[in-house]
């Protein structure tokens, strides 16, 4: 199972690489690394597995944040209305979005940033987003709020983009 050990931190060149297409059909290989990925999700949402293998908690990660330059991201989260969304995806891309942002009340976190920074980090409210699942299959969501940030976060990460690169008037002195 995957831990916080397998997870890269700050100053790792994978987090600022673009990363490669995934080759559909997905290989044996990458679908298990996309199926660890959804299950370490799971276990850190669970807090008896996350207080046992002291995992932090997420509802999203991608496999540059694994040291692993390919275009797949996990995300495993529950909108405000209980619609869970859970999916390993390859090559996803966002194909229409909102000209409206928001922001995540409390900021953002992310599992490869051991510290708080504060500020809001815009993302487009709407978005539509394309890519293909575990089981290869074609699908096109459309999104919005908490689901449609996630997914904004983890892309961005397949991009070499890290949620604080949005903050406006962020002016770190070091990455
Ligand atoms: C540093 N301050 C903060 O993190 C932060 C602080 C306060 C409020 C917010 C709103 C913050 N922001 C923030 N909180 C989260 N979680 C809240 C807790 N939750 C969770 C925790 C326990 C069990 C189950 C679950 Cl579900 C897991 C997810 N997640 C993200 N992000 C940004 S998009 C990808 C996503 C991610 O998975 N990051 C690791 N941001
Ligand atoms: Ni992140």
């Amino acid at each position: 199972m995957l831990t916080m050990k397998d997870i890269v931190r700050e100053g790792h060149p994978a987090l600022r690489q673009v990363a490669e297409e995934v080759l559909l059909p997905p290989s044996d290989e990458d679908k298990e690394t996309l199926r660890q990925m959804l299950e370490f999700l799971k276990n850190s949402q669970d807090p008896e597995i996350a207080e046992q293998y002291e995992l932090r908690s997420g509802v999203g990660l991608a496999a540059p944040q694994l040291g692993i330059n390919k275009r797949m991201f996990a995300v495993h989260v529950t909108d405000d209305k209980d619609n869970l969304y859970s999916y390993g995806l390859f090559n996803p891309k966002i194909t229409r979005h909102s000209v409206e942002t928001t922001h995540l009340e409390g900021g953002e976190g992310c599992l490869s940033v051991d510290r708080d920074i504060p500020g809001d980090v815009p993302r487009y409210k709407r978005i539509t987003l394309e890519g293909t699942t575990l089981e290869n299959e074609k699908v096109r969501l459309r999104l919005r709020e908490l689901p449609a940030i996630v997914f904004q976060h983890e892309l961005d990460h397949l991009n070499g983009i890290m949620f604080y690169d949005r903050i406006e008037d962020y002016a770190p002195e070091t990455d």
